[in-house]
């Protein structure tokens, strides 16, 4: 399977090159594009705190603010390391319920599933080697000639390598694929509560270092409770020399809507250990409409599947075109 795998994705990455080395074609000017905005999550696991200030709150408004959003739950991406089906498919389903209690909205977004919205002639593609991971991020977004991709500063990496290969293709076919920019939030990394010089992450093996949308209040002041600062008592925000502190502020400030200043102000003359709980309360206040919606989400299964089944055809729909100018413009049509 491992020899498969790395065989297939020695393919994936020869395809590519071929791709770059295609006749020059004399550049077209850039038209100015309308705006796509695209980004995607894995369905694995509940979303934190670092995705719903880093990524998922950003999309919410960015479908208020644009005509043409789509939102994926990157299940293929997930496999990258071994899920057992039925929990996967299950978490699939509580993704959507934790994006659709979250504020995402079916009639603003597209909201799909990744695996869902292939193109029929696109399915013999699907092996291990094409998913290799940054290739498919850039597949994902290329796809639908996005040109925006909300995500958190861990993403941008990935991004880069999407950016070149889109003005690769480009230089070599003519302008094609606009190039996306990321667009990053202040909250670009929030921080793991016991490590402040690492991110919050799904996957953390200390489970205090996380705070997920669904945990209950008590597991909430708990985590906070816990989290490293140092050893001066008063809260200040200086990110480089108090991580943890400031983490604690940016996070404050973030679920309270304030401006980091504001957040400060008010805490003058409070020690961290009081100022824990303050977030705490203030993280506590900003999930708990998420997470009883998400309670009454998780109950109408058919509901959720039937966003996912209207968003995966819209998405392929938007797909299709793209993938035939592709293949025309590389010689395969
Ligand atoms: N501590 C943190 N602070 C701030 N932001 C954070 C933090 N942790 C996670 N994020 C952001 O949450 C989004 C989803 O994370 P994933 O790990 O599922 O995200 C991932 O694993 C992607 N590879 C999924 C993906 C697949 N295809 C795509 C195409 C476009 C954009 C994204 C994708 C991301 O925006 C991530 O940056």
């Amino acid at each position: 399977m491992a020899l498969h795998s790395m065989r297939k994705a020695r393919e994936c990455w020869n395809f590519i090159r071929a791709l770059h080395q295609g006749p020059d074609a004399a550049p077209v000017p850039q038209k100015d594009a309308v705006k796509r905005i695209f980004s995607g999550i894995q369905p694995t696991g509940i979303p934190h705190l670092g995705n719903y200030l880093g990524a998922i709150e950003s999309w919410v408004r960015l479908q208020d603010e644009h005509d043409s959003v789509l939102y994926s739950i990157v299940d293929l991406h997930s496999i990258t390391v071994p899920q057992d089906p039925t929990i996967l498919r299950q978490s699939i389903l509580d993704m959507t319920a934790a994006l659709l209690a979250c504020g995402i909205n079916p009639e603003k977004s597209i909201l799909f599933q990744q695996s869902q919205a292939k193109t029929a002639k696109e399915k013999q593609s699907g092996t291990m080697g094409l998913l290799t991971y940054p290739v498919l991020q850039a597949a994902d977004i290329l796809l639908y000639k996005s040109t925006h991709v909300p995500v958190g500063e861990d993403q941008v990496q990935h991004m880069e390598l999407v950016q070149d290969l889109a003005q690769s293709f480009n230089k070599k076919y003519g302008e094609f694929f606009p190039v996306p920019k990321c667009i990053l939030t202040s909250m670009k990394k929030v921080k793991s509560l016991r490590d402040p010089s690492a991110k919050m992450s799904k996957s953390d093996p200390d489970k205090l270092a996380t705070v997920r949308i669904t945990d209950s209040p008590e597991e909430i002041v708990q985590k906070f409770r816990k989290a490293m600062t140092d050893f001066t008592s008063e809260v200040t925000y200086e990110p480089a020399s108090r991580g943890g502190v400031s983490n604690l502020v940016a996070i404050h400030a973030a679920v309270a809507g304030l401006p980091v200043e504001e957040v400060v102000r008010r805490s003058a003359g409070m020690d961290t250990a009081r100022y824990k709980l303050v977030v705490a309360d203030a993280v506590i206040e900003k999930f708990a409409p998420i997470k009883s919606e998400i309670e009454k989400l998780k109950m109408n299964k058919d509901h959720l599947e039937k966003v996912l089944q209207v968003g995966s055809a819209k998405a392929k729909e938007l797909a299709y075109p793209v993938c035939q100018e592709v293949k025309k413009l590389v010689g395969f049509l």
